[in-house]
């Protein structure tokens, strides 16, 4: 399957430099600036493992050559417009779209572009980072992608996305429940998000200060609160998932704080913000995810000046 990674970045960089190790059929859309850096030093990804360089097929905005079978949307929330135009010529009609992005709102956007029959859609676990040289750091073992289409129905695709989107290196998980499963990432990831930011710490940080283990499990009660008002109640599994990843002792962060470590924008809209609509519209309290939505913005307002 031809399969086109849109954005070379933490995400994308690393599954999709990983499945051009594992020899599959993989093509980068990049910008001008990473092209220079990836033509220069290959896709690198440091590891717990060891060091791997590849050299994927790269393309730029002005020369994409479509279609592709598969398009892996690896951007951030606030490069998604630019980015919906920019892939637009490697759509076709059986196109499959599946996005990596933390958040639900790129899903009406993928839809709203490309038709509910090209947008999947998709989850992403993995602690990544680019480093200074460019090159794609993988902080923790984890690794593991999901995807699906959106009504969870069988769809003749997912056998050779399903096939695209494994190899050796990470775990690929087909799914029929894929809504549920971006859901779950989001209260996760919001709930992470919220205390690294806030705290400035990781969560091993976090559980050994006085009233952090407390901080924790508030801020995932009302992201779990929230989503059961809205007909997302975490599974069981899930759960126990986020209990276990929330009384680590590493230093785990997320990719918001290490955004904000660095100086760089915040998707803070995406995931606080948008979650926080979810709770006003069926009044559930969130003061702590609030608290962080305000600490964000003031962030991300001090940034731009
Ligand atoms: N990092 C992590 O650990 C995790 C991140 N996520 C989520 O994954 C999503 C992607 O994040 P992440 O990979 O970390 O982000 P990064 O900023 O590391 O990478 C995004 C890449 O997208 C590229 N890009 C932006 N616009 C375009 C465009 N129009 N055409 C081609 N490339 C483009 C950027 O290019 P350029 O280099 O030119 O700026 C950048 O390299 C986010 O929603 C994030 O929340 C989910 C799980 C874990
Ligand atoms: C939840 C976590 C940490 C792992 O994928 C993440 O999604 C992020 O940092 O953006």
């Amino acid at each position: 399957m031809r399969t086109l990674f849109v954005g070379a970045g933490a995400t994308g960089g690393y599954f999709g430099g990983r499945l051009a190790q594992a020899g599959k059929d993989v093509t980068f859309l990049v910008r001008p600036g990473r092209r220079a850096v990836l033509d220069r030093r290959g896709l690198r990804i440091k590891s717990p493992d060891g060091e791997t360089v590849v050299r994927p097929r790269l393309i730029t905005a002005d020369s994409v050559d479509g279609p592709y079978e598969l398009v892996v949307l690896a951007v951030k929330s606030y490069a998604l417009e630019q980015a919906l135009i920019d892939m637009a010529p490697a759509i076709g009609p059986r196109t499959v779209i599946v996005p990596l992005l933390n958040g639900m709102r790129h899903v009406e956007e993928l839809e709203g572009a490309f038709g509910p029959e090209r947008a999947w859609g998709g989850v992403c676990l993995v602690e990544a980072t680019v480093d200074d040289d460019g090159d794609i750091v993988q902080l923790s073992p984890m690794h593991r992608i999901g995807y699906g289409p959106l009504d969870g129905g069988d769809d003749d695709r997912l056998s050779e996305v399903t096939f695209a989107l494994s190899g050796e290196e990470f775990d690929s998980n087909p799914s029929h429940t894929i809504v549920q499963d971006m859901w779950e990432k989001w209260i996760f990831l919001a709930t992470m998000a919220s205390l690294t930011t806030l705290m400035r710490a990781g969560i091993g940080e976090i559980n050994a200060a006085p009233g952090g283990r407390d901080l924790g499990a508030r801020t995932l009660a009302e992201a779990m609160a929230i989503a059961t008002a809205a007909d997302h109640a975490p599974r069981p599994g899930a759960v126990a998932v986020f209990q276990r990843n929330l009384a680590t002792k590493a230093p785990m962060t997320s990719s918001m704080y290490r955004d904000m470590a660095q100086g760089l924008p915040v998707e803070a809209d995406a995931i606080l913000g948008d979650l926080l609509a979810e709770a006003a519209k069926r009044d559930v309290p969130a003061p702590m995810l609030a608290a962080a939505y305000t600490n964000l913005s003031i962030y991300a307002t001090k940034r731009t000046g």
